[in-house]
């Protein structure tokens, strides 16, 4: 069963129209897009800064209005112009968990917002279910009349994803959930929500820089360059016999212990000018494989072996 699927979702940033001449394009942001996440599956999404991932991210648990597309969640079609649609569905974890709660507000009374808002509980159901969750994200219950600021990071991520699993949704956006908090404490993070997915049957969507972080977490993965999807697959597949030279030059460019570092394949790092995008493959000004089909014809996403999709001209072997 699909917990979420879009239908070519796209979001375009305008730009402040000149005292005179045309109103400049705008920022395409999220470029039309298209895939689906089955229940219970995690799908990890990659790319590098400015492809897009926080902006997907944002319109999928609508705080951001799409410019165009449609957003399923198991099976029905969500108001994206009605963010209220989306809470008791789908919920957000910020990466950065202190600055995501309100520091004049208790722990307890963050909680009891999405409680009360979304499930309309009374108080006796509110406490109780509080206390419910914060035992499921390992938390004292003490803890719920202290401050965010009185957290360590560790802490305040348990306390974000508790905050999101109060609305009981069905899926959980998780932006790079980690990737603010020490290492000795990632995994502790990373554990408790492979505890929580099987605990509260969830879907996830996992956010992250961090490569290997994302292959040992997603069941498939998506890759994302200059707003569009360029490759998804499972997990192994992407990673090991990646089909676009671009995820190639990610997986390589990630420090992996005991492998050298290799020098990706490539001419150039920089991303395409948003405001002036190629008329062909974003990626070909970067590749070395590219031709003069690349240059003037964007390539569609396409089937490539088993479950596994590429936007290129000129896939990788094996
Ligand atoms: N409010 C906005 N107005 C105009 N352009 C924007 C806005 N928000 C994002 N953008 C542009 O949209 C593109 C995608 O940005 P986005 O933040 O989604 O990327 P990202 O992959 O999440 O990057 P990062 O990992 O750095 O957060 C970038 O070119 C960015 O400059």
């Amino acid at each position: 069963m699909q917990a979420l699927k879009i239908s070519e979702l796209a979001k375009t940033f305008p730009l402040a129209k000149p005292l005179f001449g045309k109103a400049p394009p705008g920022v395409r942001a999220v470029r039309p897009m298209s895939f689906a996440v089955e229940k219970g599956e995690t799908l990890g999404i990659v790319g590098e800064s400015g492809c897009g991932k926080s902006t997907l991210a944002r319109m999928l648990v609508g705080l951001l209005e799409p410019t165009k597309g449609q957003i399923e969640i198991a099976g029905k079609a969500l108001d994206t112009a009605d963010p209220a649609a989306f809470g008791r569905l789908i919920q957000y974890v910020f990466q950065d968990p202190i600055s995501s709660l309100n520091p004049r507000k208790t722990i307890r009374q963050i909680m009891e917002v999405p409680l009360k808002r979304l499930h309309g509980l009374d108080k006796p159901a509110r406490d109780k279910r509080t206390r419910e969750i914060f035992a499921s994200v390992n938390l004292r219950e003490e803890f719920l009349d202290r401050y965010p600021h009185e957290f360590s990071g560790g802490q305040a991520q348990r306390i974000g994803i508790a905050r999101a699993l109060a609305a009981s949704p069905e899926i959980m956006v998780l932006d790079e959930p980690v990737s603010a908090l020490d290492v000795s404490v990632q995994a502790q993070v990373l554990n408790l929500l492979a505890e929580l997915k099987a605990q509260f049957n969830l879907t996830y969507l996992f956010i992250s820089h961090d490569l290997a972080v994302v292959e040992a977490v997603s069941d498939r993965v998506v890759v994302l360059y200059f707003g569009s999807v360029v490759e998804i697959g499972r997990a192994e597949d992407i990673f090991k016999s990646p089909k676009h030279p671009y995820t190639k030059l990610l997986a390589e460019s990630a420090p992996v212990v005991g492998r050298a570092l290799t020098a990706p394949e490539q001419k150039d790092s920089e991303l395409p000018d948003p405001l002036n995008p190629p008329p062909g493959c974003a990626f070909a000004g970067r590749c070395v494989h590219a031709t003069e089909l690349c240059r003037t014809e964007e390539p569609r996403l396409r089937p490539m072996g088993e479950d596994q999709l590429a936007a290129c001209h000129h896939p990788l072997e094996g």
